[in-house]
């Protein structure tokens, strides 16, 4: 029988919650207390940037078992389960911002009055959903409801392949036994043998930030590699394949650049400190890696400098991908953010370009030049900066470039273009890791 399930927050995380629960054949309801939000999604349109969503949306719309409401009431009628999906951004303190779920809650207990089982999709420290089950009881009968850890583990950019085919689930319950309605809303993953990982709260809500931290740790410590490798005439390419071919180490996350950005790393990291501080664990691995990726953001900012022969004034710096990553809309803690604003802060006239995340970035840099064309944003620059992997920039035509820019000098933070082709063509290129030919 299909489950009836309301999905509160519908962004990144709920949207792709909305449509893949839907398509396992699930009766789904997306709630988002941004009205605009959910009138486009009524329409099919997923108002995010995230390939193959368009096609489920509507595919999921058409079938009846999807739809959206700003009415919390109509989301909440025939609920069964609901799933809270909203943002839990970073405080200035560093620990996660619960606000959101908070509110999420007071609406359910509001009008709470058969049971539902409620489940943590948004990422929240160890401790949450103990405190989720003492917040609701504090407020309504407990008979009345269960909390139920559920973690996501998707990337942006790959949202749909990996809410699809996700590497596990991770189910944390009170008593960590298993719970028969979670495994019929995911029952089309148990079908293709995913692994299901049953387990108490704190253990599910931990599995995820080690997750997160682990993988942050793994760019970071590639990262100080290919700082050393630039000093040493090394290339870290050649390195990160070669540790990579030890199945040990594995050769995913291995790739260096500007630093990790995007909406989770950056906070997920910091919150995963500030827990281990509150009671006591300091968690000096991780602190390490936050500031070192701070660190690696201002060395970008300082290689530019010097390819500008540190005199900046009068300069212009064409921008090339201003997403945290390729593939994505989101601009959350991206890399292009920290060179942007060091640079407008010094009087450097920016230009710049992306595929799909203009928008986004004009919001908070209206006065950046934004160009359709690659090559229209590096008219006239004395730097060209590659700051996202789009494939767009994988193919430039350098010879094209050579034609617009004022000076030939590229910086390559991603590493997407071949430095010796660069060279040969009069460019002064610098990449992240790897300096120049015959390495
Ligand atoms: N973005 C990602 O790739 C991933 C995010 N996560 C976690 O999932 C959670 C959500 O992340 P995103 O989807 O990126 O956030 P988002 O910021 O894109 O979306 C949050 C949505 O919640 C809505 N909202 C806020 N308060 C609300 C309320 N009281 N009632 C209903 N809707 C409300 C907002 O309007 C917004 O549409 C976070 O905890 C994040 O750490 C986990 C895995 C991947
Ligand atoms: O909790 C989350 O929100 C999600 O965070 C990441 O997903 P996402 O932020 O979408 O993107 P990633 O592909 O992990 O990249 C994060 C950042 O690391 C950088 N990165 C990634 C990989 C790498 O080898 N090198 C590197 O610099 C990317 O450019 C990007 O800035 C995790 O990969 C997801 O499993 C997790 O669910």
């Amino acid at each position: 029988m299909a489950i009836k399930i309301a999905v509160i927050g519908t962004g990144y995380v709920g949207i792709s919650t909305c449509v893949g629960l839907s398509d396992f054949g699930n009766i789904v309801v997306g709630f988002d207390i941004d009205d605009n939000k959910i009138k486009r999604l009524s329409s099919g349109d997923p108002v995010i940037y995230e390939n193959g969503m368009e096609y489920y949306l509507k595919k999921n719309l058409e079938t009846g078992r999807l739809s959206f409401t700003s009415d919390f009431k109509v989301a909440l009628k025939d609920a069964e389960v609901v799933f809270l999906a909203v943002g839990t951004p970073e405080r200035e303190d560093g620990s996660a911002d619960l606000s959101q779920i908070k509110s999420a809650l007071d609406a359910i207990a509001e009008i709470i009055d058969r049971p539902l089982v409620i489940v943590t999709k948004s990422t929240v420290p160890a401790g949450t959903n103990r405190w989720i089950n003492d917040y609701m009881s504090s407020k309504v009968d407990e008979n009345l409801f269960e909390v139920v850890s559920n973690p996501e583990f998707l990337r942006e950019g790959k949202a749909i392949h990996d809410f699809f085919h996700p590497d596990r689930v991770v189910i944390g319950t009170k008593d960590g036994k298993e719970n028969p309605i979670m495994r019929d809303i995911y029952r089309s993953l148990y079908l293709i043998e995913t692994p299901f990982i049953w387990c108490n709260w704190e253990t599910a809500e931990l599995i995820k930030y080690a997750s997160n931290a682990f993988l942050a740790t793994k760019i970071t410590f590639i990262n100080q590699m290919a700082n050393l490798a630039e000093e040493m005439g090394a290339d870290i390419h050649k390195i990160a394949k070669a540790m990579g071919m030890d199945g040990r180490i594995s050769s995913k996350f291995l790739h260096p650049g500007p630093g990790y950005g995007g909406s989770c790393f950056p906070k997920d990291t910091k919150a995963l400190a500030k827990t281990g501080r509150k009671v006591g664990v300091v968690m000096s691995l991780i602190e390490e890696v936050i500031s070192s990726n701070e660190t690696q953001k201002e060395r970008m900012i300082e290689k530019a400098k010097r390819l500008l022969e540190n005199n900046i004034s009068d300069k212009k710096v064409a921008v090339l991908g201003l997403a945290f990553k390729a593939e994505t809309d989101d601009i959350r803690e991206s890399p292009a953010i920290t060179i942007v604003k060091g640079f407008l802060k010094e009087g450097v006239k920016i230009s710049a370009h992306d595929p799909k995340a203009v928008e986004n970035f004009k919001k908070l840099f209206p006065y950046v030049e934004y160009y359709d064309n690659a090559y229209d944003a590096c008219k006239n620059a004395n730097l060209v900066i590659i700051c996202t992997e789009w494939n767009d920039y994988r193919n430039l035509d350098l010879d094209e470039i050579s034609r617009n820019v004022k000076e030939k000098k590229i910086l390559d933070l991603r590493n997407v273009l071949d430095p010796e082709s660069a060279i040969k063509k009069g460019f002064v290129y610098e990449g992240v890791g790897r300096k120049g030919v015959n390495l």
